[in-house]
């Protein structure tokens, strides 16, 4: 849809063995790389080697026998919180489908999902579910980390850190006509960070980058794709822009991807940190706010035909 593109997303390399130590130069240069890279793109690429290469592999083959079981199977997995639970394949978008599962880094609700799916059970698809969600978990507070760290915060906000996570398994089926075509509708992610895995060989996200357009975010190997959530808007007073962000996907090859949603903690209260903000120079953009109540509000809101700015954070908790 936008091949030929001005500008390309950054990419880093993080080595995990520096990952989250900040005596390390290293890290303290990437984190400001990182930050400054979200604060203009609200995207970037990271070579990350704590998620090994084999590990994404499986997940991939496992979400294909996933996506093959007979639709009443995945519509098992229903949620009454938005964006969980299985969802598309229906008049808004009818070649996505996706299926949320919270906190699977815990091998209880790693189970418990398995079950659902497979009621004789599945050890394979189980481990490597629960594997995968712990080690993006792992990854996600490293991102947080590395956000508030570039932003100069010496004290990381606790609900920014939390265990609420959504780990969702994507697919998207290829459109019937020549071109390509947006399968996924332009939206913005409502969580604090959002960590994709994209198949290798399949071209799909793209994300809208002021004055120039759609860019695209192509699969790198051994690369994750981080996407700045809504929270980070008022975490860092406005100066982290989420991305809106689709898919657009050619003919011919259906595409996979799998992604961690870290959540605030539910009853944690958004507000920026002190060092973000300095009376008349940098007011205060948002009032402080918990985000169990946000989140009532997009569930009060939000439609099945994709509406991000009746429910934006700029509507709910601008000053
Ligand atoms: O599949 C992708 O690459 C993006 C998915 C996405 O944006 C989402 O689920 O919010
Ligand atoms: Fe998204």
């Amino acid at each position: 849809m936008c091949s030929e593109s001005p500008i390309q997303i950054p990419v880093f390399d993080l080595p995990s063995y520096i990952a989250g130590e900040r005596g390390y130069n290293t890290w303290n240069t990437l984190s400001r790389g990182v930050c400054q890279a979200l604060e203009r793109f609200g995207c970037a690429q990271l070579a990350y080697d704590g998620i090994p290469d084999h590990l994404c592999r499986d997940m991939f083959k496992v979400m294909e026998h996933v996506f093959d079981l007979p639709d009443e199977t995945k519509r098992r997995n229903t949620s009454d919180k938005p964006y969980y639970g299985h969802t598309g394949r229906n008049e808004f978008v009818p070649f996505y489908e996706s299926l949320g599962v919270e906190n699977s880094f815990e091998i209880e609700k790693a189970k418990v999902f398995t079950e659902l799916l497979w009621p004789e059970g599945n050890d394979f698809f189980c481990e490597t579910l629960n594997l995968v969600s712990a080690k993006m978990l792992e990854l996600d507070h490293i991102i947080v980390k590395m956000i508030f760290d570039g932003l100069g915060v010496l004290k990381q906000p606790g609900p920014a850190l939390s265990k609420s996570c959504n780990f969702r398994v994507m697919k998207y089926d290829p459109p019937a006509g020549p071109g390509p075509e947006v399968v996924l509708p332009d939206h913005i992610d409502k969580d604090t960070i959002t960590v994709l895995c994209q198949q290798e060989g399949v071209q799909g996200l793209e994300v809208l980058v002021d004055g120039t357009g759609w860019v695209p975010v192509p699969p790198i190997k051994g690369c994750f794709v981080l996407i700045a959530g809504e929270m980070l808007k008022p975490w860092s007073n406005g100066r982290i822009k989420p991305v809106k962000h689709r898919v657009a996907v050619g003919p011919g090859k259906e595409r996979y991807s799998f992604g961690s949603f870290l959540l605030p903690e539910e009853d944690g209260v958004i507000e920026a940190p002190k060092e973000l903000v300095d009376g008349e120079a940098r007011p205060a953009l948002y009032r402080p706010f918990d985000f169990s109540s946000f989140l009532s509000h997009v569930k009060a809101n939000i439609t099945t035909s994709f509406s991000p700015d009746r429910v934006s954070v700029d509507v709910y908790a601008a000053l």
